[in-house]
């Protein structure tokens, strides 16, 4: 292991400082009264599994029923450039927009949900509107990463930093369980990118289909995966490095919600294919993080399987999905809230007498 020291951001080091593990009392406190229960011990499941991590991230035997938020970071890549994507670059700040009118899809699901979907400027490549908008847009839009980096270093730890402060500014309002989504056209490219590093995975294995890439388009993205892996040269021991290369601003600022996330000691939710290669790299920051996630869905993009597979982690739903912008983790919310009912209002053995 190759150690390096970087001087990192004050937020960004504060932020990491205040990591510490679960609750293991109230996680056993939890444990017990599940078992207590007017059920099988174990038989409802991940729903246990998921009471019980709450306990633990909450630091309390009886979790609380959450208050909810979606942040959607957005944010556009320069490997579009490469001419491979079927669909225009404009669709970031479209959708960035249209979240504001409830028309996108994980506004319907961050509706049905009850959570408040928050949007995020990172990086689109032009000037968004809409008050519902939260501006911290680090540059227009990352630069091409067959050619060079994508960003610098410090305009990564800039977007981490932004995920942070928007995360940390949520949680002080009373959220308290984020889901992470994204909008960002071509960002399927760059995730492959990000995991093929971090995981030591084939770029074969972790390229996808994106928004729908016919073959001749998947072989040019393929490629460019490969030319950008090559050109940069990001090293696996270096996360931030990583996504400064061949990330975006949008992988990085969800990193930044994943690191908050923990050390405000909330449970924080992971989408799909992009939103797992943003906590894969926060997990590469500090594995501890891993310990406040919890995975919503495995997407029907390809390297979806690799994501979690590297974070060890199983999935709650398979449903074909493959938007990204929170709706999975919008899903699985519904589920969570059932964790937290059955734990709560359950009767137990003891009530029988
Ligand atoms: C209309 C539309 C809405 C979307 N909402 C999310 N994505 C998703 O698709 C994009 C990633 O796929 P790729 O790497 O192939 O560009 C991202 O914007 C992601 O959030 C969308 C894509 C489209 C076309
Ligand atoms: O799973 C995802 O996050 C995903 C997959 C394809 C396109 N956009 C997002």
């Amino acid at each position: 292991m190759k150690w390096r020291v970087f001087i990192l951001g004050t937020l960004l080091k504060t932020t990491l400082e205040k990591i510490t593990g679960l609750d293991q009392e109230a996680m056993n406190l939890a444990r017990e009264r599940l078992d207590g229960l007017l059920k099988p011990p174990g038989s409802l499941g991940k729903l246990e599994e998921i009471a019980v991590r709450l306990a633990g991230i909450y630091g309390q035997p009886r979790p609380p029923l959450a208050s909810k938020a979606i942040v959607m970071m957005a944010a556009d890549n320069g490997v579009y450039q490469e001419g491979f994507n079927g669909y225009s670059q404009e669709i970031t700040k479209a959708v960035a927009e249209l979240a504001g009118a409830g028309l996108i899809g994980v506004a319907v699901l961050a509706r049905h949900a009850g959570a408040r979907l928050v949007v995020v400027d990172v990086g689109i490549k032009d000037e968004v509107e809409g008050q519902h908008i939260i501006k911290k847009k680090i540059r227009y839009g990352t630069d091409n990463i067959t050619c060079g980096p994508a960003m610098s270093r410090s305009e990564a730890e800039q977007a981490i930093e932004v995920g942070i402060d928007v995360t940390n500014k949520l949680i002080h309002e009373g959220i308290n369980i984020i889901g992470t989504g994204e909008v960002g056209i071509c960002n399927t490219t760059t995730s492959a990118a990000v995991l093929a590093v971090l995981s030591g995975a084939d770029p074969e294995l972790v390229v996808g289909k994106g928004t729908g890439a016919d073959e001749k388009a998947y072989q040019a993205k393929l490629q460019a995966v490969k030319n950008a892996l090559v050109v940069n040269r990001p090293d696996p021991t270096d996360p931030i490095d990583v996504v400064a290369k061949v990330g975006g601003l949008d992988i990085a600022a969800l990193t930044g919600c994943y690191l908050a996330a923990a050390a405000n000691k909330k449970p924080v939710v992971i989408d799909g294919f992009i939103a797992g290669t943003a906590a894969l790299v926060a997990a590469k920051i500090n594995p501890l993080v891993k310990e406040y996630m919890i995975p919503s869905h495995c997407s029907a993009e390809k390297g979806a399987q690799v994501v979690l597979q590297a974070l060890n982690m199983e999935p709650m739903l398979y449903m074909n999905m493959r938007l990204g912008e929170g709706t999975g983790a919008a899903l699985a919310f519904n589920l969570i809230d059932a964790a937290v009912k059955i734990i709560n209002e359950m009767g137990s053995f003891a009530d029988l007498a």
